[in-house]
């Protein structure tokens, strides 16, 4: 495959360059290999973007939601379609492996593009009865929406942020991670495709300051940023001074909690799914795994059985399920907590070691007899790295769980329904799950509490974050005044 675009940004309904900005070179983490050169984003490609989206989004809104649930439902079979080549792409851009990438990433994007696309004509107004007078509401796109993201879902972020801020009739300027910067452009090339005027979803290419120049910028409604908790504070500051709506989805150090009574299979399938899915690379992992102690050594045992089947190697190779970390970067950092935790004490049952050669594979690696106050059971680490803590009773667990900054999402394995439920109703975090980790469909509302995030996206409540409602107040009779 020729992973090379055209040009680094697409803007206006074409592929565009300026070579004057600063080189990104993407690299393929499976082999370390430069498969494409791009350029970020310069002011004349940032002014562009703004003045063609803010063109572009006027037009856009004055179409009816029927017309623009068509283009988005259109973009989605075209997704479909090509969902072969976008998952290879994907698996060039971020080393997530095509056994996930052809089920997840092109398929999820598409999910997103088709669900916004058939709600967004029932999102109406309501009429508010006054006696004679009365009120109705509209409910109005917000303008020039900027998104940012992260570098481990490339395609599913830029669908999320664009479906529904497209549907509810916004203008979109994508900026991806800089780690990953392909993926985007061919959301933006399928949505022109499928017949989004040019201009109402632009996609440009940068570093962080390319981001930072964006969300200042007076013609900048709103900002959704999808990544760490560091940049989130920095973004909704930003933010702020403009007064601009946002939506934050940031990291998270997510609880896991396995009663006795689970069914074990089920539980550590719930725990690798949880920590060493896309290597680890998840927010929403849930990477403080309690388990109460009658079940850890069944736990621990079985886990180690079911990680001997890891099939690391050649991402593209639709039998390999378990990819290289996105990049050497990301390796060094995880490696440095790996080290952490072992100088902090805790058991390294399995794993731990990288993987000569030249990608930047690293081992899943699971920690036993890790305690609330080592560093890898408080920093989010991003990377394949699972930490076991014991627990005995129902309140400490829940206790426990809750006891950290971040409040992304929980999860929790038990037979006992009424325990299953409390302990959902108990966790201080967006997205919980019972008998299952990770599950992310388009219906359900997905984001965090805490630092882990403000606003949902997915599902009916993100229309709520890309939209705003203006009443109306009519009166039907005549008007009196004091004077
Ligand atoms: N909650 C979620 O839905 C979710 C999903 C995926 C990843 N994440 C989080 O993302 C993080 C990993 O991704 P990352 O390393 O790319 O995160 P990051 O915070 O380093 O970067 C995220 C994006 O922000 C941009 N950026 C950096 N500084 C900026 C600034 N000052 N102004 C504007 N933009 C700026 C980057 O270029 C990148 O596009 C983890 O913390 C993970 O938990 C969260």
């Amino acid at each position: 495959m020729n992973t090379q675009p055209k040009a680094s940004h697409f803007i206006d309904g074409d592929y565009v360059e300026d070579t004057a900005g600063e080189l990104i070179e993407v690299i393929y983490p499976a082999t370390g290999a430069v498969i494409a050169t791009l350029h970020a984003a310069t002011p004349a490609i940032l002014e562009q973007a703004l003045a063609s989206a803010q063109r572009a989004q006027k037009e856009w809104a004055a179409w009816s939601p029927t017309e623009r649930g068509r283009v988005l439902r259109r973009a989605a079979q075209i997704m479909r379609e090509r969902n072969h080549d976008l998952s290879v792409l994907e698996t060039y851009d971020t080393g997530k492996p095509y056994q996930e990438t052809s089920v997840v990433d092109a398929t999820s994007g598409a999910d997103s593009l088709e669900y916004f696309g058939g709600l967004i004509a029932s999102v109406t107004g309501e009429h508010i009865p006054l006696g004679e007078d009365f009120v109705y509401t509209r409910r109005e796109p917000l303008g020039v929406c900027v998104g940012i993201g992260a570098w481990n879902y490339p395609t599913q972020i830029a669908c999320w942020k664009g479906a529904p801020a497209l549907a509810c009739g916004n203008a979109m300027i994508f900026k991806p991670s800089e780690t990953t910067p392909l993926c985007a452009l061919k959301v933006a090339e399928i949505l022109h495709e499928a017949g989004a005027p040019a201009g109402v979803y632009n996609v440009v290419q940068g570093y962080g300051a390319v981001g930072a120049s964006l969300i200042t910028d007076a013609r900048v409604d709103k900002v959704s940023l999808t990544g760490s908790v560091p940049t989130g504070r920095k973004v909704y500051a930003a933010a702020a001074d403009g007064v601009r709506h946002v939506t934050m989805e940031l990291g998270g150090k997510s609880p896991l909690v396995i009663f006795d009574d689970a069914d074990l299979e089920n539980a550590v399938s719930g725990a690798i799914l949880g920590n060493f899915y896309s290597s680890g690379q998840v927010c929403s992992n849930g990477t403080r795994v309690f388990v109460q102690k009658g079940i850890k050594d069944a736990f621990l045992k079985r886990l180690a059985e079911r990680l001997a089947d890891v099939k690391m190697g050649d991402p593209q190779d639709p039998e390999v399920n378990f990819g290289p970390m996105v990049s050497e970067r990301q390796r060094d950092i995880v490696e440095g907590f790996i080290a952490k935790g072992q100088e902090e004490g805790a058991t390294l049952v399995t794993g731990g070691q990288r993987v000569d050669g030249d990608g930047f594979f690293l081992q899943p690696t699971v920690f036993a007899d890790v305690t609330d106050d080592m560093t890898i059971a408080t920093d989010e680490i991003f990377g394949p790295v699972m930490s076991v803590l014991d627990f005995e009773t129902e309140e400490e667990a829940l206790r426990r769980a809750n006891d950290t900054a971040f409040g992304l999402a929980a999860g929790v394995f038990t037979s006992d329904l009424t325990r299953a439920h409390r302990m959902a109703a108990g966790f201080e975090a967006g997205t919980c799950y019972i008998n299952t980790y990770n599950d992310a469909p388009v219906e359900a509302p997905f984001g965090g509490s805490k630092l882990s995030g403000v606003g949902r996206e997915n599902s009916k409540a993100a229309i709520e974050h890309y939209s705003q409602i203006k009443g109306v107040y009519v009166r039907m009779g005549d008007l009196e005044a004091p004077f």
